[in-house]
């Protein structure tokens, strides 16, 4: 009921914001005819002609982003030859045909808004779940600023608005995950003189990731805003969905999952001296000190990096590697030995069967954590480049598929409740033959953006094949997993795509199965439930969420 009440007060405050900018159509289209006057009177009057550039400039930003694309284009152009009559000297400047143009814009404007009208948008909740990432966004156009903060909210960020510099510089408490600022955010002299000093000064006291948004699509812009501090610039009108998925990226890497990490060490002291500077960095360690449980341990643990003791009763720790790299599924797993002797030779051997890395007790624990941490790391980047799909970051089918089964393993040994999702857009078919397979593509991507935005990372999260996606949701019943796709598929109606300048949205279909309801499916027949309710999800109209049922 809250959230029907949410959702009717979101729908109200969007129309009220379409409306709002309409009128500031209305009222930007008034100045331009007053500007026209002053032109025909003095076409040469510097004041007028900047005033010009300005109205222009800031129309080409706002009016793509709110989905108005010929319009935004129309503008641009115009701005453009405004600026290049604004460089001449008086005396060469021509009469610019303002008049025409606001013909012209007024032309662009009935084309998007036919093309607007045909389109229903849905809208997405509105109320903040905790431990989204919060974004500062610095923008003085404040329509502008609420048409953002609605789409980024789609992709899961909170976002807090800040009208401009000043703001930012008053602004206390808590820090944000990231800063999204626009570059002429401020009507200081200051900024004006020199930008990068400027917004060096600014930012001084954040150390989030920064991204700079600007109209100008030019190298200085760009490089202003690396001088700046930003990570990156992104023109206006605004590429939101381009926008979420570069800022997910950049919050992601915070948000690392902790290492697994093995200790296999007769000497319990050591083994638990190691394991609390491990856990101190956040690592989840576990200790074998039995040779003879090592498979039990490598099934329960699913360690990334495994650090062996080279002498253990009746086994070396060489032994013990050559009996893991037999077993493909541990192969390529890093191994580094822990040894009190200094003896190269022996180092020498001890990597040449299979070890990775050398270790000499007493283990300086800096080094410790490091060499781990780095390790993992480059274990981490090199199973993703195998096992993820290039579009979307997700899992690739064998690699999902794998997931699952090893999940089902899991609880067979440990029971704890996991659900399987299958989730498919909506007539996407529809959407490459209207739009083209690239922007297809840009759909894909956005589900894989919202995805990875939306669901923790301790979740398991794929590409089915094509438009089909495959999520194992750990520790999380099917009635949960429902809830949580639902508000996914809310949030991803609500995300505006344009093609050949003309806005659209998508939907998901989903069907969900946990394993607590079919205590005696295999991981196989789980995936097919989850199909099945996709497809009674389909067949009941699409847009919609099925739980599996017997
Ligand atoms: N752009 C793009 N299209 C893809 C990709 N993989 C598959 N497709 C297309 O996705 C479309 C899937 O269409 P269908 O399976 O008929 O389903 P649909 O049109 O989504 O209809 P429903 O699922 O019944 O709602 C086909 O046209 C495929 O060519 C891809 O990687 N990129």
């Amino acid at each position: 009921m809250a959230e029907s009440t949410n959702h009717q007060t979101f729908v109200a405050r969007l129309e009220k914001l379409a409306a709002a900018y309409s009128k500031r159509l209305a009222d930007d289209f008034n100045h331009l005819t007053i500007l026209a006057g002053q032109l025909e009177e003095d076409p040469t009057c510097t004041q007028s002609l900047q005033q010009l550039h300005a109205a222009l400039h800031s129309l080409a930003g706002s009016a793509g982003t709110f989905g108005f694309v010929q319009l935004g284009r129309q503008a641009r152009e115009q701005e453009l030859q405004v600026a290049t009559t604004l460089e001449q000297p008086c005396n060469d400047k021509q009469p610019l045909p303002v008049f025409e143009w606001i013909i012209a814009l007024q032309k662009a404007l009935k084309t998007d808004e036919s093309k607007k009208s045909a389109v229903r948008i849905e809208t997405s909740r509105i109320e903040s779940v905790g431990g989204e990432p919060v974004i500062w966004l610095v923008e003085r156009d404040s329509m502008l600023a609420e048409y953002m903060v609605q789409q980024l909210h789609s992709f899961g960020f909170h976002i807090r608005h800040l009208r401009d510099a000043e703001a930012l510089a008053h602004e206390k408490g808590s820090l944000p995950d990231l800063l999204l600022i626009d570059h002429r955010a401020s009507h200081l002299e200051a900024l004006r003189a020199n930008p990068v000093a400027f917004w060096q000064q600014h930012l001084k006291d954040f150390t989030c990731p920064v991204l700079f948004t600007g109209s100008e699509e030019s190298f200085t812009a760009r490089l202003n805003a690396l001088r700046s501090g930003g990570q990156s610039y992104f023109v206006k009108p605004l590429d939101m969905i381009n926008l979420a998925s570069h800022m997910a990226q950049l919050i992601k890497t915070k948000d690392t999952v902790p290492e697994r990490v093995m200790i296999v060490e007769d000497d319990k002291e050591l083994a638990q001296q190691l394991q609390r500077v491990l856990e101190e960095a956040s690592m989840h360690v576990a200790v074998l000190d039995r040779a003879d449980t090592l498979f039990e341990a490598m099934h329960d643990v699913n360690p990334e990096l495994i650090l062996m003791d080279l002498w253990l009763p009746d086994v070396t720790g060489t032994e013990m590697a050559a009996l893991l790299r037999q077993v493909e599924q541990w192969s390529q797993v890093p191994i580094v030995y822990l040894s009190s002797q200094s003896n190269s030779e022996l180092r020498d051997q001890a990597l040449l069967k299979g070890g990775d890395a050398f270790l000499e007790k007493p283990i300086d624990p800096d080094l410790l954590i490091n060499l781990c941490r780095s390790r993992v790391k480059q274990r981490r980047k090199l199973e993703d480049t195998q096992n993820r799909d290039s579009l979307t970051g997700l899992l690739k089918h064998a690699s999902i598929k794998e997931a699952l089964d090893y999940q089902w393993q899991l609880t067979q040994r440990k029971p704890q409740p996991f659900s399987v999702v299958m989730l498919d857009i909506d007539h996407f078919k529809a959407v490459n033959d209207t739009y083209g397979h690239a922007l297809g593509d840009v759909v894909i991507a956005a589900v894989g953006t919202l995805l990875r935005q939306r669901f923790r990372s301790t979740d398991r999260l794929g590409r089915y094949g094509g438009e089909e996606f495959t999520l194992v949701l750990i520790d999380c019943t099917a009635e949960h997993a429902e809830r949580m796709v639902n508000n996914l598929r809310e949030d991803f109606a609500a995300i505006q795509f344009t093609g050949g300048g003309n806005p659209f949205s998508c939907t998901l279909s989903a069907g969900v199965v946990d394993n607590q309801h079919f205590p005696d499916d295999i991981a196989e027949s789980l995936l097919n439930r989850a199909d099945q309710a996709l497809y009674q999800a389909k067949k009941s109209g699409r847009n919609r969420v099925c739980l599996a049922t017997d």
